[in-house]
């Protein structure tokens, strides 16, 4: 809901612990492009919470949210906005957590307006902002950072990283025994 929140928590970690990463978006229109972010992060087992929720249209409902995340044990925000997107950097402004933005493309400037909003953040306060739409990017950079404390995350991440080089070569053998 644009102007509450719907909030779930997924992932399937074994911590017994709360969400590590919230995912936050501006609109429920955002939900199927901000869905990849959710989707990666149960790929690695991190467990995250998900709520729609627009700084432009309740504020004083993010604020509140904002405010109770590091208590509630999240390390990371990953926040998704199109248009005039204030929400990012308004998580951004309340805590201290890192926040990660995603650009969502759509409207007059298809989100160009976006874009920069989210990453022409002033000085001291920073969103690390990820491609248009790529709610995926968000996702591996956020468990990148989770990464740092976590060997086992890190492992997982060598592996990921692993099947780019292992898909290149299988190409790269394809082509080879194509031309033999
Ligand atoms: N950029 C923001 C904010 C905000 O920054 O607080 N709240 C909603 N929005 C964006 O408005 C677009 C259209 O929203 P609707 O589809 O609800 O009209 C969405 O992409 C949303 O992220």
């Amino acid at each position: 809901m644009s102007q509450g929140k719907s909030s779930q928590s997924n992932g399937s970690s074994s911590s017994s612990a709360g969400p590590r990463v919230a995912i936050v978006y501006g609109s429920p229109s955002d939900t199927q492009t901000m869905s990849k972010a959710g989707a990666t992060l149960e790929r690695f087992g991190v467990t995250y919470e998900e709520v729609s929720l627009s700084a432009h249209r309740a504020p004083r409902t993010l604020a509140e949210w904002v405010g109770q995340l590091r208590e509630r044990g999240i390390s990371i925000v990953i926040a998704g906005a199109g248009l005039a997107a204030a929400l990012p950097g308004a998580v951004a402004s309340m805590t201290t957590l890192p926040v990660i933005g995603v650009p969502i493309s759509g409207g007059a400037l298809d989100g160009m307006d976006s874009m920069l909003a989210i990453a022409q953040m002033p000085p001291g306060v920073p969103v690390a902002t990820v491609g248009l739409n790529n709610s995926t990017n968000a996702a591996i950079l956020a468990i990148q950072i989770l990464a740092l404390g976590d060997p086992d995350l890190g492992l997982k991440l060598a592996t990921f990283k692993d099947e780019f080089e292992q898909a290149a070569a299988d190409s790269l053998a394809d082509v080879a025994a194509a031309r033999a």
